[in-house]
Order: C-alpha cells, then sequence, then structure tokens
C-alpha cells in the first residue's frame, strides 16, 4: 500500500492534460478479447486498474504491452483458465469479463468483484441480463458460473429495472456477437457506453442507439479491429481539476476534455460563481473569490455524476453558505465525511444527505482514501489545507487517476506517493 503526502496551502496554475477515460478503459479492455485480431487503444491513462487488469488478460494467454498511453492486446491465443482473484477483486469492472467471455466462448466462470467501498453494488441487472440472452447463472462461494446450452446465446429484449452503466455494457458484450437482434431497453446513456459502441462497431459489431435509452444489437459471428481506438477523455478526472482549480487555483487550463460531458458538473461551478471559460476542447478557470453554495442531487447522465460529488465537496468549504448533496445513486457514498472532518471541515450526513458548511481553516491530517473519489477529494482538501497532509490507501487514488503526481506538480503543487514501509513489513 501506498501513502500520498501532500504539502498543502501552494497556489496553483498552469495546465493540465486529461487523460482517457477511466470507466471506458476497464470496459474495452475486457471486450478486446472478443477481437479475431490484434487490437489497439490510445490515450490510455496509466492507472493500476489497466495494470490489473492487463495481469488478468495474461492469465489466459492474451499478450499485452502498454507504453506512452498505447495499449495493444493480442487475443488471438486466448484459452480458458481460471482468472487470477486478487487481480478480479481489485476492480469492480472485472465484472465485465462475464460477458466479453460469454460472447467468446459461450461460458464464463468468475469469482465476484469484491468489496463494498461505496455501498452495495448489486449485479442482478447483469444477470437477468444474460438469462434473458439464454444463458444459465449459477453462484457458489462467491464465484458465479454462466453457462450456455448448445445454441448458445440468442438476440432478446432486455428491460433493466433501474439505469445502470455495468449491466448496460454487460449486455452489449454478451449480446454482440449472439444469435439475432437484442434490445436494450431502459439502458444507460453515459458517453463510455458510446466509446465501447464506437470500438466494437469498428470492429464490424451492429450496435446502433448507444448514447440514447434504447439500444439495438445485431449479432454478428466475428469482430476484426482494423484501426487503432482513441479513448474519450475522462469527464471525473477532468471534473476533479476543474474543482481543484477552483478551489486553489491562480489560473488553470483544463485540456483534452469534452465540455458536453461535463455540462451537469460546469452547470454547478457556474451557478457558484465560477467564470468558467469553455472551449472546443479545453476549459480555463480564473482564480475564483466568491463562491454561492449550493444543492446537488447525483443522478444517472446526462444528470451530475455521483463519481463527482466528492471531488466537488472540498469546493463547497469556500462558499457562504450550507451547500447539500444528495446522493440517488450510491447514498453510502460517504466515505470522505469522516476524513475530512479530522482536517477540520464542517461536513456531515444527515437524513440522506450530505451537508457541507463553509470550512475557511482546513489543517494537514492524517486521513485515508477508502475508495477512489473520496481519495481525491482529500487530495483537493489537502492542497487547500495549510501544514501537510498524510493520505493513507493512496493506492485506491491511483487506480483511477492518470499520472497523478506529474499532473499536481506541473500545476505547483507539492506532492508524494510514497510507499507505507509498515505495510510492506507484513503490517496489512
Ligand atoms: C467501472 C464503472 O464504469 N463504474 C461506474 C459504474 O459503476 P456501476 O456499473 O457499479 O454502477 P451502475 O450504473 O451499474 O449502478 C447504478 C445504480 O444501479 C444499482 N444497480 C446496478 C446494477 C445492478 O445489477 N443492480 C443494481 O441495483 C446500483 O446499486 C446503483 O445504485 O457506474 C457508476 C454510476 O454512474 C459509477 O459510479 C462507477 O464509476
Ligand atoms: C466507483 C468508481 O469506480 P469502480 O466502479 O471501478 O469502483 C469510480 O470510478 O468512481
Amino acid at each position: 500500500m501506498k501513502k500520498m503526502i501532500i504539502h498543502g496551502g501552494q497556489r496553483l496554475t498552469g495546465e493540465v492534460t486529461i487523460g482517457g477515460a477511466k470507466n471506458s478503459t476497464v470496459a474495452l479492455i475486457p471486450a478486446a478479447i472478443l477481437a479475431d485480431t490484434p487490437v489497439r487503444f490510445d490515450m490510455v491513462p496509466d492507472i493500476l486498474d489497466v495494470h490489473n487488469l492487463m495481469l488478468i488478460l495474461k492469465s489466459m494467454n492474451v499478450h499485452s504491452t502498454f507504453e506512452d498511453g498505447v495499449l495493444t492486446i493480442d487475443p488471438t491465443e486466448i484459452v480458458e483458465a481460471p482468472l487470477p482473484s486478487k487481480a478480479i477483486k481489485s476492480l469492480r469492472a472485472s465484472y465485465y469479463f462475464m460477458g466479453s467471455l460469454l460472447g467468446r466462448f459461450q461460458r464464463a466462470t468468475l469469482s465476484f468483484p469484491g468489496g463494498d467501498n461505496i455501498g452495495p453494488r448489486p449485479i442482478d441487472q447483469h444477470i437477468k441480463a444474460f438469462k434473458a440472452l439464454g444463458a444459465s447463472v449459477t453462484e457458489h462461494d462467491g464465484t458465479v458460473k454462466i453457462t450456455t446450452g448448445p445454441e448458445g446465446l440468442h438476440g432478446t429484449r432486455i428491460f433493466l429495472d433501474m439505469v445502470s452503466v455495468g449491466a448496460t455494457i454487460n449486455a452489449i458484450l454478451a449480446a454482440v456477437k449472439a444469435v439475432g437482434t437484442t434490445v436494450i431497453e431502459n439502458a444507460a446513456k453515459e458517453p463510455e457506453i458510446i466509446d465501447i459502441a464506437t470500438f466494437l462497431n469498428n470492429m464490424g459489431a451492429h450496435v446502433r442507439g448507444a448514447g440514447t435509452d434504447v439500444i439495438r444489437i445485431e449479432g454478428v459471428p466475428t469482430l476484426r479491429a482494423m484501426n487503432t481506438h482513441t479513448i474519450i477523455p475522462d469527464r471525473i478526472e477532468a471534473g476533479t481539476y476543474l474543482s481543484m482549480a477552483a478551489a486553489m487555483g491562480d489560473g488553470i487550463v483544463v485540456k483534452n476534455v469534452i465540455p458536453e460531458h461535463l455540462e451537469s458538473f460546469t452547470a454547478k461551478l457556474i451557478e457558484m460563481g465560477v467564470p468558467l471559460e469553455i472551449s472546443e476542447d479545453s476549459i480555463y478557470v480564473p482564480r475564483v473569490t466568491e463562491l454561492t453554495p449550493i444543492q446537488v442531487k447525483t443522478m444517472p447522465f446526462p444528470g451530475f455524476a455521483t463519481d463527482l460529488q466528492q471531488p466537488l465537496t472540498p469546493l463547497l468549504f469556500r462558499a457562504a453558505g450550507s451547500s447539500v448533496i444528495i446522493d440517488t445513486i450510491y447514498p453510502k457514498r460517504i466515505k470522505h465525511i469522516a476524513e475530512l472532518r479530522k482536517m477540520g471541515a464542517n461536513i456531515r450526513s444527515e437524513d440522506g444527505m450530505i451537508v457541507v458548511d463553509p470550512s475557511d481553516d482546513l489543517i494537514g491530517g492524517h486521513v485515508q482514501a477508502g475508495e477512489i473519489r473520496a481519495g481525491a477529494s482529500l487530495v483537493i482538501a489537502g492542497l487547500m489545507a495549510t501544514g501537510d497532509t498524510e493520505i493513507d490507501q493512496a493506492d485506491n487514488i491511483l487506480r483511477g487517476y492518470d499520472r497523478i503526481v506529474a499532473k499536481l506538480t506541473a500545476l505547483n503543487a507539492n506532492v508524494e506517493i510514497v510507499e507505507d514501509s509498515l505495510v510492506e513489513n507484513g503490517r496489512d
């Protein structure tokens, strides 16, 4: 386990370039095993999730290389093999191998991606989709076994009971090579779903309607990559830097963004009084002096992303009054609250709401990044605080923030990642 140390209080300035979207990448890599050719991605973020997914690929004899943001994956010699449970459990998105293995081999066995880091994360809608496509699913001792009869998977109508990014993508992965037409209704509309569909369609798939709530898939027998797929920019990483820039910046340009993907977020910053200058693919955040409190309710896309409520929180400390956040997607996503309080923040959870009061004098402290976005909020708070902040479990931050120390250092922050030697010596 690693620790992040932040020497707080430095004003930030300069430019930061956003990497490829984590939540696309972690689905694109499992999707790559559906191809009958090698596959190449660029704008791949250098994050722990990618390295763990590469380990999972290796266990199936799928060779991959990753250098300078380019990831190549060769699934042509793939074999069925038990997947390494430590890597599987390290990231939720390993559940996309259920859909892609089903598409490739008509069966899949996977240990349940463990952990409960942002509240309960059921996969009943994924299972419902697999069953509708003709699979049988059993679960025993934390292992999910999905099988099909001799006819394999067939096209079907799938109505998702709730809007789920994971279930929508898993249903696409399983259906893309199934015989016949599949229609997913009440599908999630997140930009990452469009990115997966674009990748598959460029290999010959017929996925129509991604980005709307009805997705139609005509199964095809083979998928062949003809070109490099460029991953869309990470709207959550972008939102994190926008929040940080408004909180501590003396003028920061956030580059490589698709502003349309960030509208629900930038609308809230503007409502707070941050005079953003939004261009075609970058956003300038000037130094901000006064901020108005706001109310935020997280919703499926195009609503305000649950993944951005925690990164936004430290900025709310600077507003002149109480702000309120309601996370309707993951109401238990509150791991940051107790940690921020240790730094002197006025924040509490009350009747399903997060109430954030002005907190002018944050003080560096010893805190824990219980999950990725809680970690992001602690990083921003640490930058705002006087003194040093030590964030334990920084691996959770590195799961999803591309080269974060280099990017923060280039913005004039004083941060470092160190090995937690006591943990290395066996404390954990
Ligand atoms: C790797 C990835 O892309 N992760 C994202 C994905 O997670 P994840 O795919 O886990 O989230 P979903 O969109 O599936 O879940 C949305 C809501 O539906 C519920 N649900 C979901 C599936 C299911 O079978 N049953 C069920 O009840 C969940 O508990 C949650 O309340 O979308 C979340 C919501 O935008 C983001 O926070 C995560 O960053
Ligand atoms: C919760 C998140 O990711 P994951 O679904 O991979 O845990 C996130 O990206 O905020």
